[in-house]
């Protein structure tokens, strides 16, 4: 693809804008750009680094002529413009759960399984944030020696939820700090000095759909069907950038040296891992930035099997939905 009109869908939401930022920072070489949200949002100007571009209203008719789609809506809206998009000829990357299952869909997260896009029939998907997030930093370790099982709690950040889920933890860090009642709209609860280990609905066995999304797409990123997931995930009163506590068990031995030497030179990842000086990955430091944060990496003396605990931090708006999205976008130039 030469040269290339591009779209976001959802264009002004927390991944869309992101995309916005990316394409731009990254210097996307593209010849026209739409961006695309729904009829709220028709006119509105965006401004990204000193240059403004408008919003258009989503209608099927969108897509005439666009060769990429970088789609961040939710599910319902994804559904109903992504066959559009397609049908009118262009290659969309989606960031909804929506076609993330489905065989004819590659599942892409650059670090891990690139060659799979070349399977694609129209559509790719990216991967749950928290998903992306635990593969980069499992990803190098698993093709030294095989991860058989992964025991996953997840700390996940309000803008995990859009930017309304942000604005609500600041309107009730405010209301809180006024003594005015707190409103409830994007988590079931108070989210300031709260937690909540609900994210998604439960399924039969008390797993959330997030929670199996871990296992679900963890599986298919990996190719393979048997890798056993167990995940707890967690929304947490943090801004941005997710945390993970993973436990992994491999197939073969691996000790920590060994897997901080695969880790230091992995693409995507920054090692900190020095806990005596107490250095290891934090939110904060992880946040507005593509790299994956891996530390405390321990053996798991839990087992005598070939296990090993370790702990990341990763931007999920960032790497973990809008840079992933780009990366494969890149992939086309
Ligand atoms: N936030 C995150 O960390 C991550 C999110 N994702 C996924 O990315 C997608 C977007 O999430 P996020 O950015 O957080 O959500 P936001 O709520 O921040 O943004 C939603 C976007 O969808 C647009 N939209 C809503 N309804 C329509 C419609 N009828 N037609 C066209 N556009 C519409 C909104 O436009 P308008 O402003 O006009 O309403 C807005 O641009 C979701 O599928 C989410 O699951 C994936 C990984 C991480
Ligand atoms: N659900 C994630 C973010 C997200 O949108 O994931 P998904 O695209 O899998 O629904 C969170 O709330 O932190």
């Amino acid at each position: 693809m030469k040269s290339i009109h591009i779209a976001i869908l959802g264009a002004t939401g927390a991944v869309g804008q992101t995309m916005l930022e990316m394409l731009l920072e990254r210097k996307f070489p593209y010849r026209k750009l739409t961006l695309l949200a729904s009829c709220r949002s028709a006119g509105k100007e965006v401004s990204v680094n000193g240059q403004n571009f408008v919003i258009q209203e989503a209608t099927p008719q969108s897509f005439k002529g666009v060769d990429l789609v970088l789609c961040a809506a939710e599910n319902d809206v994804a559904g109903f413009f992504i066959p559009y998009a397609v049908k009118a000829g262009a290659i969309v990357i989606d960031n909804s759960s929506a076609y993330r299952l489905d065989p004819s869909v590659p599942l892409i997260i650059p670090e891990v399984n690139k060659e799979a896009i070349k399977h694609h029939q129209g559509i790719i998907a990216n991967p749950n944030c928290a998903t992306i997030i635990a593969l980069v930093a499992l990803a190098p370790l698993h093709r030294y020696a095989h991860i058989t099982r992964m025991i996953v709690s997840t700390y996940q950040a309000v803008s995990g939820a859009g930017i309304g889920g942000m604005k609500e933890l600041n309107d009730q860090m405010q209301a809180l700090a006024d003594h005015k009642p707190i409103q409830t709209k994007y988590f079931p609860y108070q989210i300031a000095y709260n937690l909540i280990p609900q994210i998604g609905d439960f399924n039969d066995k008390g797993y959330s759909s997030e929670e199996m999304k871990m296992q679900n797409e963890g599986r298919k990123i990996l190719n393979a069907p048997n890798l056993a997931v167990n995940c707890t995930c967690v929304r947490v009163p943090t801004m941005r950038s997710h945390a993970e506590s993973i436990t992994v068990e491999f197939d073969e031995p691996i000790d920590v040296s060994t897997a901080k030497e695969l880790l230091i030179n992995a693409p995507g990842i920054k090692l900190v891992d020095d806990p005596i000086n107490a250095r290891y990955p934090m939110p904060l430091e992880s946040q507005n930035q593509d790299l994956i944060y891996v530390g405390r990496i321990r053996e798991d003396i839990s087992t005598d099997k070939h296990g090993l605990s370790l702990w990341c931090c990763g931007d999920q708006i960032r790497k973990g939905a809008a840079t992933n999205a780009v990366q494969i976008a890149e992939t086309f130039l």
